[in-house]
């Protein structure tokens, strides 16, 4: 036998189970292992793996030569060095790889030391009904159906246009919002808190962050689905980052941004291979795929396919994937094929890829020579089209394959397996052997809070920064604001008291409108949070507190620089500036939550108007100036004790009144009746504070969730 060599493989660490940091893991690979000795024993398998690690300890000079080598410190010495030392060791793996994999029966070979996908899926009469809004009727969208995967399956959902696959997908991901029926139980037990964090789920759109890297997007699903041993480095989970983004073919456009609509990025194409690197980064033991191959040519989807065939048999994970007429060389990549109907979707088909087309035979319809047997069968069970035979495959299914299915289900629905803590205890114990990391914890998310907080934070502050033209956007309109205002009250402060209770007025006025322009923007962001929260990838608070701390600091600036301008244009005294900057922040900060509040309330960008409206009214209505305590009806009197623009144009008033000890400003608080009490202002600020934001926490939490 050769001499064996050791790769280190780092490009799909997460998958099985050695972090998504990158840590690496040795995979032994006996030259021409897959050809030459598929059969190779356990025994023979262990001398390989300690004779290549010798060897490959001896070419990167990590131990000593000399003394036998112990493979568990070998690995965790592997995870001290440095990327640098790891770099010629990384490279070869993952491409290599897939060019071995062709769907033969043992075409990867299991990584038995390594491979942690332990987890079984089980389904019973799981069906979908819905009302049809037309007439009311019920409809069924997904018949019942049954069916059962082994850890480290590949499956292919397949049907036509409106079966029911993402319908079927979702239940099984547990995703699905709307009530179905049917039970779903992963190694033989329901699905319970921890499921989140042993599945992946690849939706159907690709809903990121325009201004994202390729590779940010991966790394950022990384490090927040999955603890990792504290001495793992950043870089190393960049390279294993790199080296995944290789396997789909995005290595070339890592750096470049997502983009969107109107901000040129990547190809469709490539965003939906983000998507479905985000969700193979993510070192869960069954993953879900809504059509992850569809914008794909044909030979990055049948790439795509490969990956994903790799991972399921190295690791022993299960893989289920909703996919469209796959070419031949992909479908025969499957191991097993679910085959809907339409019009109902249900199955017609329920077993191994490669005994379909006998299947099909034995039902009277052999795939004829040079035909496609997925476009085939396809085209018989679509209803409606010129060949169907939906209703003799759906016959032909209940007579032979059902019963059988049906029994096995029964006994593998019950058929008690690992828990999912085991699972994930499991998983931790491989990862240990890279280093210490923090205990495991039962909770829905895959790191603490606080890791979540940094990383959201951390993405939300590079955003920020990354959007210059938004910055600067918002510096320019906040000078040419205030040059507008300044030069409309130009030398106010030599004009007359009542000239400067107007000025006063105009800008808090101004302040308090000013903040509207957050909007837009938290309106799309949400979006995007939406679909990160729904995949479990970190708490919705991690977000609301980034976004509302960094969007509340810029948008302060910007209005202390719109401040300033017309201040200093104003030719008021310097010592009345803090005065005049700390109330104009104060109703800005109050009348900013009450933005954010709509933005958190509102559908979209037009029904965010009308719900502002009332509000805005109110506030600005009732501002002690056109309409104060001395004018207003006794009956509304507390619509001006609610508006923090009246509190804070009397407090403001009255401040700039006391340090210049002005007549003239004092003739001004008697007219209008103002009334000093700084304490009611702060509480009327700090209340339309309070309640806007908790409503717009609650909103966010509560609405517009994603509906499947
Ligand atoms: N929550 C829901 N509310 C209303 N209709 C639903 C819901 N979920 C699914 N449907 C309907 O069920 C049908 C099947 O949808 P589904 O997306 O599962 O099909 P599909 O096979 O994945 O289709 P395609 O291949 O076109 O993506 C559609 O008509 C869809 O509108």
């Amino acid at each position: 036998m050769p001499e064996p060599s050791v790769m280190v493989d780092q490009a799909v660490p997460a998958e099985r189970g050695e972090g998504p940091a990158g840590q690496m893991c040795l995979e032994v690979k006996a030259p021409g292992k897959e050809e030459h000795c598929p059969n190779a024993s356990p025994k023979i398998m262990q001398a390989a793996l300690r004779s290549s690690v010798e060897q490959r300890e001896r070419e990167i000079s990590l131990t000593d030569s000399g003394p036998p080598v112990d493979t568990s410190l070998t690995l965790s010495k592997l995870s001290d060095c440095t990327v640098a030392d790891l770099h010629d060791l990384v490279v070869e793996s993952i491409g290599q790889d897939i060019e071995q994999v062709t769907g033969e029966p043992g075409d990867v070979a299991l990584d038995e030391r390594l491979a942690y996908g332990n987890a079984a899926l089980t389904f019973q009469d799981v069906s979908f009904r819905m009302k049809d809004p037309q007439n009311q009727e019920e409809k069924i969208i997904l018949a019942p159906c049954s069916g059962h995967f082994e850890p480290g399956t590949l499956v292919a959902l397949m049907g036509p246009s409106g079966s029911g696959k993402t319908t079927l997908l979702d239940i099984l991901a547990d995703k699905k919002t709307s009530p179905y029926e049917g039970k779903v139980h992963m190694n033989g037990r329901p699905r319970d808190c921890l499921f989140p964090r042993l599945t992946s789920y690849v939706p159907q759109d690709d809903i990121m962050f325009p201004n994202v890297t390729v590779k940010e997007q991966v790394m950022f699903h990384t490090v927040l689905k999955t603890e990792v041993p504290y001495a793992v480095s950043k870089a190393m989970i960049s390279k294993a980052t790199e080296l995944r983004l290789r396997a789909v073919g995005l290595e070339g456009v890592q750096h470049e941004y997502i983009g969107s609509d109107t901000n040129r990025g990547i190809s469709g194409g490539q965003r939906r291979r983000v998507s479905l690197a985000c969700g193979l980064a993510t070192g869960a033991q069954i993953f879900f795929c809504d059509e992850p191959t569809s914008g794909l040519s044909a030979t990055d989807a049948e790439q795509c396919v490969r990956y994903m065939r790799l991972l399921c048999k190295k690791y022993n994970v299960t893989i289920i994937l909703a996919i469209h007429q796959p070419r031949q060389e992909v479908a025969v990549l499957f191991d097993h094929l679910l085959l809907l109907t339409a019009n109902p979707g249900d199955l017609v088909y329920n077993g191994r890829m490669r005994d379909a087309a006998e299947y099909w035979s034995n039902a009277g319809f052999p795939v004829p020579t040079l035909v496609s047997p997925t476009d085939y069968f396809l085209d018989l069970v679509t209803p409606g089209g010129e060949d169907s035979q939906a209703q003799h495959f759906l016959d032909y299914f209940s007579r032979t394959a059902k019963p059988e299915i049906e029994s096995q289900v029964n006994v593998e629905l019950n058929y008690e397996r690992p828990t999912s803590w085991q699972l994930l205890n499991d998983r931790r114990e491989i990862l240990t052997r890279y280093g210490d990391m923090p205990p495991l914890r039962k909770s829905v998310y895959g790191v603490r809070f606080r890791t979540q907080l940094l990383k959201v934070f951390c993405r939300q502050l590079r955003l920020l920064v990354r959007d210059q033209q938004g910055l600067i956007t918002d510096i320019l309109v906040a000078i040419v604001q205030g040059l507008l205002v300044g030069s409309a009250n130009i030398g106010i402060g030599n004009f007359s008291g009542y000239n400067q209770a107007g000025f006063f007025f105009m800008l808090i006025m101004t302040c308090a409108l000013s903040g509207i322009k957050v909007m837009p923007k938290a309106l799309s962001e949400r979006t995007v949070m939406k679909m990160e929260v729904s995949e479990v990838l970190y708490n919705d608070w991690a977000y609301i507190l980034s976004f509302t701390f960094l969007n509340g600091i810029v948008s302060v600036l910007s209005n202390s620089i719109f401040v300033l301008v017309v201040f200093i244009l104003s030719k008021l005294q310097w010592e009345v500036f803090p005065a005049v900057l700390l109330w104009n922040s104060v109703i800005f900060v109050a009348m900013d939550s009450l933005y954010g509040m709509v933005a958190a309330m509102a559908k979209d960008a037009s029904s965010a108007q009308i719900i502002l409206t009332p509000f805005l009214t109110l506030a600005m209505l009732f501002n002690g100036f056109t309409v104060s305590r001395k004018s207003v009806p006794a009956f509304m009197l507390w619509a001006l004790e609610m508006s923090p623009v009246s509190h804070t144009l009397e407090e403001l008033t009255y401040s700039i009144q006391r340090t210049t000890d002005s007549m003239e400003l004092q003739i001004v608080i008697d007219q209008f009746g103002y009334e000093s009490s700084i304490k009611g202002a702060i509480i009327a600020a700090a209340s339309w504070f309070f309640v806007c934001r908790l409503v717009q926490v609650i909103c966010l939490k509560k609405m517009h969730n994603i509906e499947r």
